[in-house]
């Protein structure tokens, strides 16, 4: 059973240079979350935070009843076994094959005697689709395979948590939709709360529950796909269709006067990838999972609260059994 992360009003600066502030969601318990944002707005500093890597000014991450942004190292040290982090380039151990990068913080961690360690990292490397490849090197895998190795470490602790640092990064699309699968069918098998950092517009619209976006400094909203895909807010609408129309440019931000004419040609581009794409589910024989049924119940008890076409697309997307369930009647 995953556990849930509380963010309140957290700020983080470098000497003069301040990364976000005043950023406060709520990562909800065995859910899929993903952070979005253009390159350099701190979504690799924001995981790190969270974990207490490194120390905001301001607010708090409260994450099993501690606030990672102010508890003692003690603390911390006990509040990181609750989370798996996936980094962006594995951060596996070159000299060392799959099996004993695998089985580091087992060792490092526990005592458990090297028979336990052997049948976790079995598991945990079938469960990522590595069996067979234990005695390989870092050096003579594909990108791909390097990024379920990076995976599979970060499960053999069990986690409550898996913060996952762009797992698509260096990926072909194929291998990047197999690994999109893997984090849907991992939070089935295990009801683990997800958090992923990504530029991949396709995973951002399939895999999560919620989406978050950094821009400028601030997280400009976070909430549930069904709200966050059919947004008109500039910069997600921008970012989730890959436009080039938009307040995101090349380098940092544009000017006004690059802004204006380009919101004058947007009314005129028909929007293809508009509205709620489908989300992944879990593999053939996989049990169903158990975040769909929490935050659909919780989508559906704010409804009220979003915008017209959202409810509407929302509503849309309901099957008969939920049309029943939410005492909604059927279509016209
Ligand atoms: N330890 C640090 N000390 C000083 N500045 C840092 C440190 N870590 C990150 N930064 C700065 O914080 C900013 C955000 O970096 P970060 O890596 O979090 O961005 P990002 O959104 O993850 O980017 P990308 O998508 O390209 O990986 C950058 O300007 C970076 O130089």
């Amino acid at each position: 059973m995953g556990v849930e992360v509380a963010v309140e009003g957290l700020t983080k600066s470098f000497g003069a240079q301040n990364i976000w502030r005043d950023v406060s969601l709520v990562l909800p318990r065995g859910e899929v979350s993903a952070l979005l944002g253009p390159s350099g707005t701190g979504k690799s500093v924001f995981l790190k935070t969270i974990i207490g890597l490194l120390r905001p000014e301001r607010g708090s991450c409260v994450v099993g009843g501690v606030d990672t942004a102010s508890c003692s190292e003690h603390q911390l040290y006990e509040v990181r076994k609750l989370f798996g982090v996936l980094f962006q380039d594995g951060a596996l151990f070159g000299s060392m094959n799959l099996f004993d990068n695998v089985a580091f913080p087992l060792r490092e961690h526990t005592r458990k005697p090297e028979s336990e360690v052997r049948r976790i990292v079995l598991e945990k490397m079938e469960l990522v689709g590595l069996t067979g490849a234990e005695s390989k090197l870092p050096g003579e895998i594909s990108g791909g395979m390097r990024k379920r190795a990076g995976l599979a470490r970060a499960l053999v602790l069990d986690p409550e948590i898996i913060l996952c640092d762009e797992p698509d990064s260096g990926l072909d699309p194929v291998r990047t939709a197999y690994l999109s699968q893997l984090l849907i069918d991992l939070n089935a098998q295990l009801d683990t709360t997800i958090l992923i950092v990504t530029h991949n517009i396709n995973l951002a619209r399939t895999v999560p529950d919620n989406i978050g976006m950094l821009f400028r400094r601030e997280l400009v909203m976070f909430g549930p796909r069904e709200l966050m895909l059919t947004s008109e807010e500039p910069v997600l609408a921008q970012f989730l269709n890959g436009r080039r129309l938009g307040p995101i440019g090349m380098t940092e931000e544009k000017d006004q006067a690059a802004l204006a004419a380009e919101q004058a040609q947007l009314r005129a581009v028909t929007d293809t990838l508009y509205g709620i794409a489908p989300q992944l589910d879990p593999s053939p024989g996989l049990p169903p999972r158990l975040a769909v049924r929490r935050r659909k119940d919780r989508v559906m008890s704010a409804l009220h609260q979003f915008p017209i076409p959202t409810q509407r697309s929302v509503i849309a997307s309901l099957d008969a059994a939920d049309r029943t369930r939410y005492g909604i009647g059927a279509p016209a």
